[in-house]
């Protein structure tokens, strides 16, 4: 269906690079702004000649060309020129490509030409939205009834392209138009993207990492062949996500340590969490499609197809209306902050729990996977014992994952702001640790032995809940959503194939929980002290306002000594801690590195926070 809908973009938010409206094109007039991407820039416009609302595609690649006064683009740079051509001519063979199909599920192209030192694609105006806007409008994850009208589209959609021997290789809810009413529609090929990324070699700047398989980041002299099966790993990312509401791990990562959550817990927990039920047949195939190794998916559409035991359109398909068919899942824009609106994620921590006592709010924030090695599904019998938390990061959309113990399985996540920080936390639990160990040391002491624990506890309950208040006193560093992402996750993931420096470990970080599960020695002052950590609580007092009286014990402990200046311990830099990692692994070694409070101010890490921010505000100017 077609229509004229979308409420104009207001001029305050209107890029300085968009033609403005009223700008005429030939017999077309710029009446709205629909959307901005990373290689172009789509209006809506009224053609004056055939009298009805069109939408018209612009060749613009914000990162090598301006807008030079009046409607022409000029080459940011020289060094630019080339990559700007590569890129304009597979705008057009896009739009030449489309041009010649006709298909419910392909975006059509009325017309194209070339003028301003770009190029213009004239195409129907749809209604509607894309799938990545109205998830965020629905309560749950779509039923499987929805989701194979959806899969249905796309994959014909799709079977059109590669019998042509064209491949999409730019799938993901961005690019899947939900119309008001009718099929979903292919938005873009993003051919001018993969040119201008081909030609600059920046993979990740070119593709959708969350949704790209992995031969997408290869070369074409590599093993990994790009086929119907690439599309179709995009097609089970999109799946995945849409039901997690979050984007799945990149193929990178996947590729160097799989944590991503297997579509089958995916689907469990939807199960669990919202009552949405998908067949087994249908978890399979997108399980299959999802495989890194391409050989591992359907290798067409009617494997998939026939996998997925679809043999002709689903009833209705001409009149889908998606809003309609999720029914109450379905959440109107103006209700959207209302209760049990679909939020970010979904809980797969919950799993244990039953359907009924999530309570209402909770029942949508995710993101917990089985930590299998390989990617492997932990069996039944490990659920709950571990488990790695997969964190959605802003550096060109990677995501890091973490381990979560048994102990903070057993318990639901609470929400990312009410966590606390990571010092507090692991601070909190050593006092937890202490007092069951020295609680144990209690009950099983006798006589004499037994009023000596009672006072040892005493005195290490008391620092320890000075240290603690002393904690809860210092000032804290600023809370970003960064901030928050990552205060659970001290260590970087292990990574096998990466080679990574090797590091000193963090002194601070020695298990306290270990150094309290010790038996106290009894305090003499020959006796070696046993770990820096119980030796630093020792010593340091906290200054506390009001100190309890303090017993004999204190008394008796030995006179603090200087201890030894520590040497200070020389830290690699990123670009030396990454450098034997491949390309792939690279930008995740330095972001990894960068975590490290000591690597704050290192330039690397200096640059890489502001590209991510840019890349965030860039975002969000364009989202507005
Ligand atoms: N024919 C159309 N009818 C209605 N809206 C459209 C149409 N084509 C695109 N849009 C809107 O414009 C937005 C951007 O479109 P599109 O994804 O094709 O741009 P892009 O420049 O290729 O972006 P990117 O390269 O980042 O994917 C879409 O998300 C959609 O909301």
């Amino acid at each position: 269906m077609t229509a004229n809908p979308p409420a104009a973009t207001t001029a305050s938010h209107w890029p300085v690079d968009a033609l403005p409206a009223g700008t005429r094109l030939g017999e077309f007039e710029i009446v709205a702004l629909l959307g901005v991407g990373g290689f172009g820039v789509v209006y809506q416009a009224f053609d004056h000649s055939l009298l009805r609302f069109v939408a018209i595609k612009e060749y613009m690649p914000a990162a090598l060309a301006v807008r030079s006064g009046g409607q022409s683009l000029r080459v940011r740079t020289a060094a630019d020129e080339s990559s700007f051509r590569a890129g304009l001519e597979s705008f057009v063979g896009e739009a030449r490509l489309l041009a010649q199909f006709d298909h419910p599920s392909l975006v059509r192209v009325f017309r194209f030409w070339q003028e301003h030192h770009t190029a213009y694609m004239v195409m129907p105006l749809y209604s509607g939205m894309t799938l990545a806007q109205a998830r965020t409008h629905m309560r749950a994850p779509p039923s499987e009834a929805w989701m194979r009208k959806l899969l249905w589209s796309v994959a014909s959609g799709l079977r059109v392209l590669h019998d042509s021997g064209t491949l999409h290789r730019d799938i993901s809810p961005d690019n899947i138009f939900l119309q008001d009413s009718g099929p979903p529609v292919l938005l873009d090929l993003g051919a001018a993207r993969h040119a201008i990324g081909d030609s600059g070699r920046h993979h990740t700047a070119v593709l959708k990492v969350n949704y790209a398989p992995i031969e997408q980041y290869s070369d074409a002299a590599s093993d990994l062949q790009q086929g119907p099966w690439s599309d179709l790993y995009s097609l089970g990312a999109t799946v995945h996500g849409c039901l997690c509401n979050d984007a799945p791990l990149p193929a990178t990562l996947r590729s160097i340590r799989d944590r991503m959550v297997p579509f089958s817990r995916v689907a469990r927990t939807v199960h669990k969490q919202f009552g949405v039920e998908y067949s087994p047949n249908f978890v399979r195939t997108i399980s299959r499609c999802l495989a890194l190794h391409p050989q591992k998916r359907p290798q067409s559409i009617e494997e998939f197809l026939q996998a997925l035991e679809m043999t002709s359109a689903p009833a209705d398909l001409e009149h889908f209306d998606f809003r309609a068919e999720l029914g109450s899942n379905w959440v109107e824009p103006a209700d959207k902050d209302a209760p049990g609106v679909a939020a970010s994620v979904i809980d797969l921590s919950a799993l244990s729990q039953p359907l009924h006592s999530a309570p209402e709010p909770v029942r949508r924030a995710i993101v917990v996977a089985p930590a299998g090695p390989d990617g492997a599904e932990l069996p039944a019998a490990a659920e709950g014992m571990a488990f790695a938390e997969t964190v959605v990061q802003d550096w060109n959309e990677t995501a890091f994952a973490q381990t979560r113990d048994a102990s903070q399985a057993a318990e639901r996540p609470p929400a990312r702001s009410q966590r606390m920080d990571a010092g507090t936390a692991r601070a909190e639990r050593r006092a937890l640790a202490a007092g069951g160990v020295a609680g144990a040391a209690i009950r099983s002491a006798r006589g004499p032995g037994r009023w000596l624990a009672w006072v040892a506890t005493t005195l290490l309950v008391l620092v320890l809940a000075a240290f603690l208040w002393q904690r809860g006193q210092a000032p804290k560093p600023p809370r970003t959503p960064e901030h928050e992402i990552l205060t659970e996750a001290p260590e970087p993931p292990p990574a096998p194939l990466q080679a990574q420096a090797p590091q000193a470990a963090p002194e601070d970080e020695a298990p306290a929980e270990e150094a309290a599960a010790e038996p106290t020695p009894p305090p003499a002052p020959a006796a070696p002290r046993p770990r820096a950590q119980a030796r630093k609580v020792v010593e340091e007092p906290p200054p506390a306002p009001a100190p309890p009286p303090a017993p004999v014990p204190v008394a008796v402990l030995p006179e603090p000594r200087p201890a030894p200046e520590p040497a200070p311990r020389r830290v690699a830099g990123p670009e030396e801690a990454c450098a034997s990692s491949n390309f792939l692994a690279r930008p995740m070694c330095i972001h990894q590195q960068c975590q490290q409070p000591a690597l704050a101010g290192h330039p690397t890490c200096v640059a890489e926070r502001q590209r991510r921010e840019e890349e965030a505000r860039r975002r969000q100017m364009y989202s507005q």
